[in-house]
């Protein structure tokens, strides 16, 4: 999946302040989590409203690989194959031998590899170049000190085989989870159809993204598993899940916070206001961060029966704020700031440099690119705005810079965003849902 033959996408400029209301795609983190569960559990069960993009299609082809059935559930309205509101999880022994591709999902990577412990037989995984370079050693020496036997050619990364013998002793394990909180999530996830279950014990520097591992222990819990969290009075960083059947579930997916973040930027830039449908009023997700970051830098949220309204404020500005527990959200926020009415100063996020790309220094290298003056610090970025020119915004195969590209465009012409498809990653038809935020808003005059 390189993306340089693809066209350059002109990212459309705002002529008036934007005034739309979004329907969000499913989340990306709760879609694939809720596949897991799905799988391992004892019934039968329904993922609604997922999200269908390339990480969650590669999660779903994965578990497939494993002998899980995964039907799409027709939309009646449409009658469309494929284009169906639902899935319907039909658990089975796991087995191999299969291949799984995990594209460059850190879900697909960190997730699938304790469900092949699981499965009776060989499961290769492999992915795109850039996988290979995505931490994934804390994964598997814990597997391997849980009872799984994994060939990885020594590197602690991809590819690698996981020898499943059809069930994993599991117990108590230390990990590292400073350079992903994925390595915590994936071993909570299959923990419940452990023999002992697991007791994860983090030891490091602290654990990025807690709020996607309290999503992990949120989605377990709604699964039937028990489980002993840090945040319900439990040891610091001790995780632990009990050995125990999973129930076969209903879920709804919420629609993705963090892939709202350039739909919420846009009516910050351009003063305008966006209504995103559908927001929950209470959720794990750390999109609904934004609620608070994107006030702080001038705007104004109001929740409404339909959806959350953010309203611009007429001005942009700087930022101060340490993104650890959302780094996920650091490109849009540095597209904000770099058209801010005063500097920001974004940290708490060098795992950023081990996400789909090096973010920090690609965020750093592209908003430079277009006149702008950033400088990466150890762990995140200082932002002082310029004024921006037009020109080429390369994405590395990165959704998220691809979307902080389009923010800028609205209001500095000329920006061209190097392979915009790769938004597809988690957020299909992005340019056709941006065109149609647009074409809502009316033209003044
Ligand atoms: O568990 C999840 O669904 C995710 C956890 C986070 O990963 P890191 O902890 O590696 O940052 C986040 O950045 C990623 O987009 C999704
Ligand atoms: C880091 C991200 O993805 P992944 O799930 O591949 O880690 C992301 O979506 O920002």
């Amino acid at each position: 999946m390189t993306g340089t033959l693809e066209p350059l996408w002109p990212a459309p400029t705002a002529t008036d302040p934007v005034d739309a209301v979004v329907t969000v795609p499913g989340s990306k983190s709760a879609t694939n989590r809720a596949l897991v569960l799905a799988a391992l559990a004892d019934q039968p069960g329904y993922v609604r409203r997922p999200l269908r993009s390339r990480d969650s299609l590669l999660m779903a082809e994965g578990l497939r690989a494993l002998g899980v059935g995964i039907e799409d559930i027709l939309n009646s309205s449409t009658g469309v194959p494929g284009g169906g509101d639902a899935w319907r999880v039909l658990p089975n022994a796991l087995s191999g031998p299969a291949r799984v591709d995990v594209g460059n999902a850190g879900t697909v990577m960190r997730f699938l590899p304790p469900v092949a412990a699981l499965a009776d037989g060989a499961v290769n995984f492999d992915g795109d170049p850039r996988s290979h370079e995505r931490p994934l050693g804390g994964v598997i020496t814990a597997l391997r000190a849980l009872g799984a036997r994994i060939e990885d050619e020594g590197r602690g990364a991809l590819p690698l085989t996981v020898h499943g013998t059809g069930g994993l002793v599991g117990g108590t394990v230390t990990v590292d989870a400073s350079s992903s909180s994925q390595f915590v999530s994936a071993l909570l996830l299959s923990g419940p159809r452990f023999q002992q279950g697991v007791e994860v014990r983090h030891s490091g520097a602290p654990v990025p993204s807690l709020p996607h591992i309290r999503m992990t222990v949120e989605m377990l819990r709604a699964a039937g598993a028990q489980v002993d969290a840090p945040e319900d009075g439990g040891e610091p960083d001790v995780w632990r899940v009990s050995p125990g059947a999973l129930l076969g579930r209903d879920t709804v997916v919420e629609p993705d916070l963090s892939n709202a973040a350039p739909f919420l930027a846009a009516a910050l830039v351009t003063g305008g206001s966006v209504l995103v449908r559908d927001w929950p009023e209470r959720t794990s997700q750390p999109g609904d961060q934004l609620r608070e970051l994107l006030t702080r830098m001038g705007g104004g949220c109001e929740p409404t029966p339909e959806g959350l309204r953010f309203t611009g404020g007429g001005a942009v500005h700087g930022l101060e704020a340490d993104l650890h527990e959302v780094g996920e959200l650091t490109p849009v926020l540095a597209a904000l700031a770099a058209l801010a009415d005063s500097p920001s100063h974004l940290s708490g996020i060098a795992h950023l440099r081990v996400h789909e790309t090096d973010r920090l220094r690609a965020l750093a290298d592209e908003i430079n690119g277009l006149g702008g003056d950033v400088t990466e610090t150890e762990d995140g970025l200082r932002i002082n705005p310029r004024p921006l020119h037009g020109g080429v915004f390369h994405t590395y195969e990165d959704h998220r810079l691809a979307t902080a590209a389009a923010v800028i465009g609205l209001v500095v012409p000329g920006v061209l965003v190097e392979n915009v498809g790769t938004t597809a990653k988690t957020l299909p038809d992005f340019p056709g849902l941006w065109d149609t935020m647009l074409r809502a808003t009316p033209a003044k005059g």
